[in-house]
């Protein structure tokens, strides 16, 4: 190949090496070993090919319908193929009374088999059959097509390479203990295989191959991370439970904790006092607790004369906890103070130098904390809520803030299912808040269409005047879009001749207003001013308010699963049975309908994870995307459950036996490893 085609294929495909051109899988095949005769064709029949002999051209039609007509024949019967481009190209090429092997999609026109715009090669009637493979199909881009570089031209240079290599020139990466007992071909196979099949079965077991090579592989450079962090990574040591926790604990908590709760504390608490850098995920269902397990965890860094701080995701939340925190710990001689974007310069130089001095022992606030001029004195931990919001590399800003990394734990509600938490954040120890605080009220969840408005208005009326309070949540799809906000307004206007002042007060809260008035009527519903927050999704996460028991999600077919989930969070938070009303247009496509559906059967976060997950794929849930851990070239998170499965009960294994893979049998494995870890570094580069 010459330098511009190399050029093109490595500005295009990311092709490099031979390797790399291996690598890109086809993603279909088509079959044309088979000759069909023209008397067998027949409708519905999709693709076809056919070894024909050419009668005669005619030109027919003016204008757009022109088009070159050829009338063909085997020895069963006539058919016709059909060009309206690139004709004199054809009539140069295709030549009278010639045979040639036809392939393409099967139509009917005036009851006569007919293939437009077929694929052609030439073709000697002694050749009883098509060709002897399965034609592999490859993802070309539109530039490389017309370049003389598509899909049929990256086929034969496949099948060119894979008849130069042999076994030899393509290493094995597994251990031959794994090939065994997996029942994997080798890798050489593989290749040959999933390009160009010799059967179904052969490529069936091809793609369960690399397939399980790749999920192997992620997870096993997973596990090793993760050794290697508790192995190698120092951490403060937290090894007392001292006076501020246990008056805390024993004179000031408002509750007994659950089950949950006290485990992972626990889990905190082993990790915390263990030398290493504790780096963990809590999940908890909206609603769980998580706060106050944030609290106690840097209760437990006060103790051990460390400083801790938390980060939100936004100013509201940020406010809210420190508005929590601060008046639990009230009567403690503890110092909480709140740090975000709008933070005054001069209280901030005030926090700035209290912070370095180590006279504020928790620091609650957005990703302000992170800036530069924050310099903590000893800072131990560090709570992050809502991960998927903070990047990974603004989380490792923070371990520049201290000599020994602080421990970190990162709090989220949104539930991922397993699989996912596994593959995504293996690297990451993993606590679950699975219990809900007792006396909670299962929230009823009902489906009603927009011309039933004003029922489920009466309803909120009514719910309302038992002094309780509501959401109405209006879809925001974009914070630019003007429209949205249209809708936002009208809504407004709406919900107003419902509920008219002064008998009725209403906030709205969206992502557009100033800082400061956001809060104002955040807060005015927080204390009660208000009985109605009509608002954007700028509600969806953490929000507390208790008496707040209704909510009305408008156009909810617009939103996402968790997204509704983590909606409906902000009701059941209290006592009182809450309710939650999805409205919707009267006209829902299949995949709505069964989001509504799930949401009005189940308040199960993880079972929605799941679902979540099945109907939209790994490519959409909240946070993953930028992960990047879960685009497999080959394996499909969803689809691939079991061989997940299967890969992680061989790496376990695998471990177990070896954990430093130092072994005879594993060093092929522990090399390729490497190999691979410069390869991923040089790309990031390039
Ligand atoms: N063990 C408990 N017993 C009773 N109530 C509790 C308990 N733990 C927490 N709560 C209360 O439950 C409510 C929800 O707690 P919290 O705000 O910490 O939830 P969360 O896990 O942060 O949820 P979200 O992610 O939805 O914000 C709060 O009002 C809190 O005071």
């Amino acid at each position: 190949m010459g330098p511009q085609r190399a050029d093109l294929l490595k500005k295009e495909l990311n092709i490099f090496t031979f390797r790399d051109l291996l690598e890109l899988f086809p993603y279909r095949h088509v079959d044309k070993t088979r000759v069909n005769l023209i008397r067998d064709l027949m409708p519905g029949m999709d693709y076809v090919q056919v070894a024909v002999k050419i009668l005669r051209f005619s030109l027919l039609g003016e204008g757009r319908a022109k088009r070159l007509v050829a009338q063909v024949a085997d020895s069963t019967g006539t058919m016709e193929l059909a060009w309206f481009q690139g004709i004199s190209w054809i009539q140069k090429n295709l030549v009278e009374g010639q045979s040639y092997l036809v392939y393409g999609r099967l139509g009917f026109f005036n009851q006569m088999p007919q293939i437009v715009h077929p694929e052609t090669e030439p073709w000697t009637p002694e050749k009883k059959e098509g060709r002897e493979f399965l034609e592999p199909v490859y993802p070309a881009t539109e530039k490389l097509k017309t370049r003389n570089l598509g899909g049929r031209q990256l086929a034969k240079l496949t099948h060119a390479l894979l008849a130069q290599i042999h076994e030899k020139d393509v290493q094995e990466n597994l251990p031959d203990s794994i090939l065994s007992k997996l029942q994997l071909m080798s890798r050489y196979q593989a290749f040959r295989q999933i390009h160009f099949p010799s059967s179904n079965v052969q490529y069936s077991a091809a793609v369960r191959r690399l397939k399980l090579e790749e999920l192997f592989l992620a997870q096993l450079r997973m596990n090793l991370l993760r050794s290697k962090r508790h192995r190698f990574s120092k951490g403060v040591v937290f090894d007392k439970v001292g006076e501020q926790f246990n008056t805390f604990y024993k004179k000031y908590l408002p509750f007994d904790l659950t089950g949950a709760q006290k485990r992972v504390l626990r889990e905190i608490r082993n990790d915390s006092g263990s030398g290493k850098q504790m780096n963990r995920l809590l999940q908890g269902d909206v609603g769980s607790g998580k706060t106050i397990v944030a609290l106690l965890t840097m209760l437990l860094a006060v103790d051990n004369g460390y400083q801790a701080c938390l980060m939100a995701p936004t100013e509201i939340l940020a406010k809210q906890h420190f508005a929590t925190i601060s008046s639990l710990l009230k009567e403690m001689p503890v110092n909480v103070e709140l740090l975000t974007g709008s933070t005054k310069t001069s209280a901030r130089k005030k926090l700035a130098k209290s912070l370095a001095e180590g006279n504020l022992e928790i620091l609650i606030g957005t990703h302000a904390v992170i800036e530069e001029a924050v310099q903590f004195q000893r800072l131990g931990m560090v709570i992050i809520d809502e991960q998927h919001r903070f990047g990974v590399a603004q989380r490792a800003r923070l371990w520049e803030k201290a000599e020994i990394p602080p421990h970190i734990l990162v709090m989220t509600a949104t539930p991922i299912p397993r699989t996912l938490a596994m593959t995504a954040y293996g690297d990451l120890d993993y606590s679950v808040i699975d219990e809900l605080p007792p006396g909670r009220q299962p929230i009823t969840t009902v489906h009603r269409f927009e011309t039933q408005r004003s029922f489920v208005m009466n309803f909120l009326q009514a719910e309302i005047d038992k002094g309780r309070q509501a959401y109405i949540i209006f879809p925001l799809i974009e914070e630019s879009d003007k429209l949205d906000y249209e809708n936002l307004y009208r809504g407004y206007e709406t919900v107003k001749t419902y509920f008219p002042e002064p008998k009725y007060w209403i906030s709205m809260v969206h992502g557009r207003q100033p800082a400061d008035q956001k809060e104002q009527n955040m807060q005015r519903f927080v204390t009660g001013d208000t009985q109605i927050m009509v608002s954007t999704t700028v509600i969806e996460v953490g929000v507390n308010v208790p008496n707040a028991s209704v909510m009305v999600i408008e156009s909810s077919e617009k939103f996402g699963l968790s997204q509704l989930h983590q909606l409906r969070g902000r009701v059941g938070r209290g006592a009182e049975k809450s309710y939650c009303v999805l409205l919707t247009g009267s006209k829902l496509g299949n995949d709505a309908r069964e989001r509504i559906k799930i949401m009005t059967s189940t308040s199960n976060g993880f079972e929605i994870a799941e679902k979540d997950l099945e109907l939209r794929g790994p490519g959409d849930i909240e946070g993953t995307r930028q992960s990047g851990m879960l685009s497999f070239k080959l394996a499909n998170i969803v689809e691939d459950r079991p061989l997940i499965e299967e890969a992680k009960a061989a790496v376990a294994e695998l471990l177990e036996n070896d954990p430093d893979l130092v072994s005879a049998e594993n060093l092929r494995l522990k090399s390729f490893l490497q190999q691979q870890k410069g390869k991923m570094a040089w790309s990031k580069i390039s």
